[in-house]
């Protein structure tokens, strides 16, 4: 259906999918206007945030003042100067991981990357999101659980007009799972709020921080944040990283390149954060494959009031649906979209673009806070696995859309020692 709906080239354009008929916006002059130019007319609020808020509250996935507070006290636990403090023990949790999976792997059994990569991602953001506040093994079980959570809101996600007290598929699920998430998390804050620290992690920064009325955050609006950030950014992580296996596999001279600087820039040492500078070709491929495989690959939003976006009127009300897979196959901008090739990233290239034309982690207020984050996680990831293993992927992989843009089928991975 995406393939089709790219043939509209960035025309701002009317679907009409039964009675749910949102605009489609891709033209990065339109994105503009939603999301810099008039954001405040565009805010958060469609079907999707609010199904979603039921499992994050009105935080750092929701809107408005509150939003804003916790996005402030967010802001330091993604801050540069953060990540380079947290480089080391990101490194080694990775490179642990990658080991750990290599052994899963042995004797060339296939592994699903997905659930692969989901372990790398939980091994990295347990230090970052809790320091060393949560149990060994409840960081595994908080993320089954806000995933099954999340699953489970897909039908209040689909029929928004049907009232809670009307039974729906997926409410008993959710409300199990999320009592797990509050089992496992509300000692989590009670231990921090009993024992303040400095700690930079996220529990802690948030157990320290204050609301919109200078008033310290609520153990809920704790809790809603840390779930929240689990949302956005592990399943998220975790789907990205596995397209890179996909799209490496499909691109060997890729591969091989991205191999060569591995090897030339670790020179036999384990991946370490001062690496991650230096690995610049890695990095334009990763940047190509968040293009191509854009995880977030629609992105809501509401229109407050009437306005007009290129001549086409948007009435008060209306559903605006970005689509940064879309806008990252606009020809004007990105010419022989389907082509694979991270020479697009290249400096120059980059500074000639426009610069709403790249999209994976939105624009505006709202902009993703894991965007660095991921970016080192990814680079220390790929590093690990190439300098270890060959890495192969079993079969044909094809692209499927839910929440997020995820394989239609799993990805087997294959992994070789090189050594
Ligand atoms: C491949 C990885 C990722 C992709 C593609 C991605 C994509 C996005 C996108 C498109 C948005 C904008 C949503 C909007 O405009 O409403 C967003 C927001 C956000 N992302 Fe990410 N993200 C990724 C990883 C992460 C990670 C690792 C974290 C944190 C651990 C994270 C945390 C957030 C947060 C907190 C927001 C909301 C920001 C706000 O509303 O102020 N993301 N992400």
């Amino acid at each position: 259906m995406l393939e089709h709906l790219g043939e509209a080239q960035g025309a701002l354009t009317r679907l009409h999918l039964g009675p749910f008929t949102p605009f489609l916006v891709t033209h990065p002059e339109h994105l503009r206007r939603i999301l810099r130019t008039n954001a405040a007319n565009y805010p958060r609020g469609a079907a999707m945030w609010k199904a979603l808020s039921r499992l994050v509250g009105d935080g750092i996935g929701g809107e408005g003042a509150q939003w804003h507070a916790s996005r402030e006290v967010l802001r330091g636990a993604f801050s540069g100067a953060y990540l380079a403090q947290m480089g080391p023990q990101m490194a080694g949790s990775i490179d642990a991981a990658v080991a750990d999976l290599g052994a899963r792997g042995g004797a060339g059994r296939p592994l699903d990357a997905s659930v692969e990569m989901t372990r790398v991602v939980q091994r990295v953001i347990d230090p970052v999101f809790f320091g060393r506040l949560i149990p060994d093994g409840e960081g595994d079980r908080l993320g089954a659980a806000v995933g099954t959570a999340m699953g489970s809101l897909l039908w209040r996600m689909a029929m928004p007009f049907v009232p809670h007290s009307v039974p729906l598929p997926g409410d008993r699920a959710f409300r199990k799972a999320t009592r797990t998430v509050n089992e496992i998390l509300r000692p989590v804050v009670t231990a921090a709020r009993n024992a303040p620290r400095d700690g930079g992690d996220v529990v802690t920064r948030l157990s320290n921080g204050t609301g919109p009325d200078g008033a310290p955050l609520t153990d809920d609006q704790v809790c809603d944040d840390i779930v929240a950030l689990f949302v956005a950014g592990s399943e998220s992580s975790a789907i990205g990283l596995t397209w890179i296996w996909v799209a490496l596999a499909q691109h060997p001279d890729v591969a091989r390149r991205v191999r060569a600087e591995v090897d030339a820039v670790l020179d036999g040492a384990r991946p370490a954060r001062e690496h991650v500078r230096r690995l610049t070709y890695t990095q334009q491929v990763l940047r190509e494959v968040m293009r191509v495989y854009s995880v977030g690959w629609a992105v809501p939003r509401t229109a407050l009031e009437d306005d007009v976006i290129d001549g086409v009127p948007i009435p008060a009300g209306s559903t605006l649906a970005i689509s940064p897979y879309l806008t990252h196959r606009i020809e004007e901008f990105w010419p022989d979209p389907l082509r694979f090739d991270p020479a697009r990233f290249d400096r120059a290239e980059v500074q000639s673009r426009h610069p709403l034309a790249y999209v994976p982690f939105g624009d505006g207020v709202h902009q993703c806070l894991g965007e660095a984050f991921f970016q080192q996680e990814a680079t220390l990831v790929v590093a690990a696995m190439l300098s270890r293993y060959d890495v192969a992927v079993a079969g044909r992989v094809t692209p499927k859309l839910s929440l997020t843009l995820q394989p239609q089928e799993p990805v087997q991975l294959v992994v070789t020692p090189r050594h």
